[in-house]
């Protein structure tokens, strides 16, 4: 796959094309490497669950792709190199802030970073509400190391330069690209373990594809997004601290109280069905709203709409929409950098 040939990769901070291997008549892209299984490496080419995620180097990302040259004028930056599980608030500011600084530069057209593919979608729908520009943005991941027999990250990688080059990909919001599909980060979360195909939207579908060398656009992404968003990341130096809760039978409140014992400034629940919270967790959430934080219903179900109820506002709750818990939280956090309102906050979940 990247031709490593069982040695240690290079880790350079950044790459940048020679002088003389710059096509002035193509888009220049640069990839921002996180780590991930996309930058994997194990000692077997079939082992695809063992190996190390966030191994390689972004430059050896780039040289095991030539075929980019033909695309674009790449470079390449390393913010990173961890497995998605360690992406961190502090990782997303400095990642939303090499972005907005890169794009707000006339000579990069577009963007592209490689991700851990368990916590991709969470940096992607954070990315979608804070970069300021409508130019494209591309998270690109893989399923398989870059060690392994058909490994998908090359071409996963390829695609996704292809989709920050096209000027169809403009003011789409942040893309999720693996798989041969354009997926918005709004919509598309990770539905299995181990499978290539892991990236689906339920609900809402695909924006598009690349098929051959065609980049085909077939939906827009509906809720505000980069240009059109208030988020805004330049002043931050931390986020606020939201936990997730999951909903199940015969819990108690003692993790809401452990939540706001431990800072929590807002909470999402995993709810059961369409957002409910059993008797214990009402009574903890509600005690927590009494001491501001804002509870967020989720579901735990994987598709669908929570339904807001007469009683949210009241008691300091909100529903999160379709946003599933994970990209719940991301938002609520961004959220509580702006307002406390829980009113104000429902009205971010109708509209982002
Ligand atoms: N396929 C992957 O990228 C999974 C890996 N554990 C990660 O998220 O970093």
């Amino acid at each position: 796959a990247y031709g490593l040939n069982g040695t240690a990769a290079a880790m350079e901070a950044s790459v940048a094309p020679a002088q003389s291997e710059i096509n002035p008549a193509l888009p220049n892209v640069v990839i921002l490497a996180t780590g991930g299984t996309i930058a994997g490496s194990s000692d077997s080419n079939t082992d695809t669950t063992g190996y190390k995620a966030g191994a390689l180097g972004v430059e050896t990302l780039i040289n095991a792709v030539p075929e980019m040259k033909g695309l674009a004028n790449v470079s390449g930056e390393q913010v990173a190199n961890v497995g998605s599980p360690d992406v961190d608030n502090t990782i997303l500011l400095q990642l939303a802030k090499r972005i907005n600084e890169l794009l707000a530069r006339d000579d990069v057209n577009g963007i592209v970073i490689t991700h851990g593919t368990d916590t991709l979608e969470e940096t992607a729908y954070f990315l979608n509400l804070v970069v300021k520009s409508d130019k494209p943005v591309v998270v690109v991941g893989a399923m398989r190391p870059a060690t392994a027999i058909s490994a998908d990250g090359p071409f996963n990688l390829y695609n996704a330069v292809k989709v920050a080059s096209a000027p169809e990909s403009k003011g789409k919001g942040v893309m999720i690209m693996l798989n041969d599909r354009i997926g918005s980060a709004r919509y598309i979360t990770k539905t299995n373990t181990t499978a290539v195909d892991t990236f689906k939207s339920v609900e809402q579908g695909y924006l598009g594809a690349v098929v051959g060398d065609k980049v085909l656009f077939y939906n827009e992404p509906t809720r505000k997004h980069t240009t059109q968003s208030v988020f805004d990341v330049s002043g931050l130096t931390e986020l606020p601290q939201v936990d997730i809760l999951y909903e199940y039978q015969n819990n108690g409140r003692y993790l809401y109280d452990a939540a706001v014992a431990a800072g929590a400034k807002g909470i999402v629940v995993a709810g059961s069905g369409n957002g409910s919270l059993s008797s214990a967790s009402s009574e903890g959430a509600e005690d927590a709203g009494k001491k501001g934080v804002v509870i967020a219903r989720s579901t735990r179900v994987g598709s669908g709409t929570v339904s807001s109820s007469s009683s949210d506002l009241a008691d300091n709750f909100v529903s999160t929409d379709s946003l599933n818990p994970q990209k719940a939280r991301i938002l609520l956090m961004l959220a509580l950098t702006k307002t406390n309102d829980a009113a104000q906050i429902q009205s971010y979940f109708n509209e982002y």
